[in-house]
């Protein structure tokens, strides 16, 4: 037991514990969500769920530093990650947000070669390593055919699958996606899913994303975080369903949970 203990912390890459998320300014503090604990083992697919405004996205942006946590710790390969240099942080952590490409007049290309920069000089000089690790992120991705196209010229679907190969260029052991299947629809959801799933599986690498497709990321994540204000709960799909964890999630006068189809209802 206290071997197989051993053995998972060796796996873990990144841990949060007692962890406050939220806004603070000189005046007061604005908890969004706090007493959120879990811990991610290297080559795991898990998704964020939650209702609307619950904090998924305040806290995927805390857990990439983008933005200051309240309180609690948040370990990376067991090392705080206030104690890492900004450069260490980049090469351990890529983070995907929901903002739209700043300049889609960049081609596919140009766009991930960008997921390389923690890495190269201050002119963006690309090494062979560098152009390797793009070329294995397109490949990975499977979108050959659109290297060489202006950012302007993808559909939303090609444009995440654009990003995700971003953050594969990144090569980073983490990789954190705020709703990367918005907006498409339920074959591209599941596309995107199941290669965010073989990614991870494949590569070892951790992928955490937030998403309101609960019902997908039952059928497709090895974990799932559901989070609310007081208290989260984080678990597999199958032990999240067995104790009942989902039957709170929307208001039972609306939306129930079937356990058995593992799916919601409406009322
Ligand atoms: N920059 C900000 N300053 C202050 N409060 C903010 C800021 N951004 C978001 N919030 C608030 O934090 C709360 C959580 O927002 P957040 O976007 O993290 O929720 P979410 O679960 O991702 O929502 P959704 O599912 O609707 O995308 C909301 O009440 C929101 O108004």
């Amino acid at each position: 037991m206290v071997k197989n203990i051993k053995k998972e912390q060796q796996h873990i890459a990144l841990q949060v514990t007692n962890l406050s998320v939220g806004y603070s300014s000189k005046k007061q503090q604005n908890v969004i969500s706090k007493d959120i604990n879990f811990a991610l083992q290297k080559g795991e697919l898990t998704a964020i769920v939650g209702v609307n405004g619950i904090g998924k996205s305040t806290l995927l942006r805390t857990l990439g530093n983008v933005q200051p946590k309240l309180s609690g710790t948040i370990s990376i390969d067991a090392i705080e990650i206030n104690d890492y240099k900004p450069g260490q942080l980049a090469a351990k952590i890529s983070v995907v947000l929901t903002e739209k490409i700043a300049s889609k007049n960049l081609t596919v290309l140009e766009v991930i070669a960008l997921g390389r920069q923690p890495y190269t000089n201050w002119i963006g000089t690309l090494t062979t390593t560098d152009k390797d690790k793009i070329t294995e992120a397109i490949s990975l991705v499977q979108i050959e055919e659109l290297q060489h196209k202006k950012c302007y010229e993808l559909s939303d679907g090609q444009l995440q699958k654009v990003m995700i190969a971003r953050a594969l260029a990144q090569d980073t052991s983490i990789i954190l996606l705020d709703e990367p299947t918005s907006h498409l629809d339920l074959y591209h959801k599941a596309t995107i899913l199941k290669l965010l799933k073989n990614i991870a599986h494949k590569t070892q690498k951790t992928i955490l994303f937030t998403t309101h497709e609960i019902e997908v990321a039952l059928q497709l994540c090895d974990k799932i975080l559901i989070l609310d204000k007081n208290e989260s709960h984080f678990g597999t799909p199958q032990n999240l369903i067995a104790t009942n964890k989902f039957d709170a999630l929307f208001p039972k006068d609306t939306i129930i949970f079937d356990a058995k189809s593992a799916s919601f209802k409406v009322v």
